[in-house]
C-alpha cells in the first residue's frame, strides 16, 4: 500500500503542511479589498487567503517563469527569436455550479497579479461561450444549461488559442446572469496579458479533438462533498431572491417573492435536475486531470489540497 502511495502521481497535504510552502511571500491583500472579491455565500478570511492561497501563488509563479523558460527551449530549437513572442500563462479553474470557483478565480488573479514579473492577469469565465438563449431553444436544450453541449466548444478554442498564441487583441463574449442569455452587444477584450485564468464548470473536459485543456499550464478543481455543494446551492438561491432576484430585469424575478419552503423546493429541483447530473456525469470525472485540487470543508474552509506533481 505505501509503495502504491509513493509511486502517486500525486501528493495529499493537509493545510498545517502546505501553508508551510508560503515561504516568505508576502500578504498583498486588505481584508477590505477580500470582502469585494467574495461571492454570495463565500466564507474565506484572509487566514485562509495567507495560508492556502500564498503557497499556491508562489507555486505559479515558479512554474510561470519555468514555463517561460521551456517555451523558450522549443523557439530556440525553431530558429524563431523568443523575445518577440512571449506564450501567456493558462490557468483552467473548474468545479461545480455553487462551489465557489468565481471567488477562488478573483484571489488568485488578485495575488498573481500583485508579482512583478506577471501583473497582466485576466479572468475569462466561460459562461460567455454559452450558446444564445435562441440557439439552445432551438437545440432543445435549454434545461442542459452548463452541460458541455450548451457551450460553443470551437469558439471558446479558437479564445484561448488565439490568446495563447500572443495575438494583440482576442474579444470574448459575456453572458449575463439577471438576462440568462449572452449580451449581443458587450465583450470582453483580452490584450496579451501575462497570464489568464478561464474558470467554468466544464474547462478541463478531454475530447476527442484539441481542447481547452490542452492549452493549460495548470489547472484547479475546487472540491467539496456533493451534500455540501447541495446545500451552497440552495442557500445561495434563497438568497439571490433578495439581491439579484429582486431586480425586475432578472429572469428569476418570479422566485424573488417565495417563501422559503418554496425557494428550497424549487432550488433543490434546479439541483438535482441540472447542476448535480452535471456535477456527476461531466464535471467530476475531470478531476484526476487537474494540477490541484482544493477540498472544501461543509463549513467552506479549503483543508486539504492534493497537488499533482508529475
Ligand atoms: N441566477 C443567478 N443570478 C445572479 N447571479 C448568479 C446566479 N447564479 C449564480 N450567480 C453568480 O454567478 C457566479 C458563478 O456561479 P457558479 O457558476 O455557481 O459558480 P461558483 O459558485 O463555483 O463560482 C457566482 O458569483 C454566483 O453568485
Ligand atoms: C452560467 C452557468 C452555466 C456557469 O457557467 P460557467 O462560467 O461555469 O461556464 C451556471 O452558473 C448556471 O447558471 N447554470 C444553470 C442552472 C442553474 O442556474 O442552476
Amino acid at each position: 500500500m505505501s509503495r502504491v502511495r509513493e509511486l502517486s502521481p500525486y501528493v495529499e497535504l493537509h493545510r498545517e503542511q502546505w501553508r508551510e510552502l508560503r515561504s516568505s511571500t508576502p500578504l498583498p491583500l486588505t481584508a477590505d479589498e477580500l470582502v469585494k472579491l467574495r461571492g454570495l455565500g463565500e466564507q474565506v478570511d484572509l487566514a485562509e487567503v495567507a495560508e492556502v492561497y500564498l503557497p499556491l501563488s508562489r507555486l505559479i509563479n515558479l512554474q510561470v517563469a519555468a514555463r517561460q523558460r521551456l517555451y523558450e527551449a522549443t523557439t530556440t530549437f525553431l530558429g524563431e527569436d523568443c523575445r518577440s513572442t512571449k506564450a501567456p500563462y493558462v490557468i483552467g479553474i473548474a468545479g461545480s455550479v455553487a462551489v465557489g470557483k468565481s471567488t477562488t478565480a478573483r484571489i488568485l488573479r488578485t495575488l498573481l497579479a500583485r508579482w512583478p514579473d506577471h501583473p497582466r492577469v485576466d479572468l475569462v469565465t466561460t459562461d460567455g461561450f454559452l450558446y444564445p438563449r435562441a440557439e439552445l431553444m432551438r437545440r432543445g436544450i435549454m434545461h442542459r444549461k452548463g452541460f458541455p453541449e450548451s457551450y460553443d466548444r470551437r469558439a471558446l478554442l479558437r479564445f484561448v488559442t488565439e490568446v495563447k498564441s500572443g495575438a494583440e487583441r482576442v474579444s470574448a463574449p459575456v453572458y449575463s446572469h439577471l438576462a440568462y442569455d449572452i449580451l449581443p452587444d458587450r465583450e470582453q477584450v483580452v490584450q496579451q496579458p501575462d497570464i489568464l485564468i478561464l474558470e467554468g464548470l466544464n474547462v478541463l473536459q478531454p475530447g476527442p479533438r484539441l481542447t481547452v485543456s490542452d492549452l493549460f499550464d495548470f489547472s484547479i478543481y475546487v472540491d467539496a462533498h456533493i451534500d455540501d455543494i447541495e446545500h451552497w446551492y440552495v442557500e445561495r438561491f434563497l438568497k439571490l431572491r433578495h439581491t439579484a432576484f429582486a431586480d425586475p430585469a432578472s429572469h428569476f424575478h418570479h422566485f424573488a417573492g417565495l417563501p422559503d419552503d418554496e425557494a428550497r423546493a424549487e432550488a433543490r429541483h434546479l439541483w438535482r435536475t441540472i447542476n448535480e447530473p452535471n456535477l456527476m456525469e461531466n464535471i467530476k470525472p475531470t478531476r484526476p486531470r487537474a494540477t490541484l485540487v482544493l477540498r472544501k470543508d461543509a463549513d467552506h474552509t479549503i483543508n486539504r489540497v492534493r497537488l499533482r506533481k508529475l
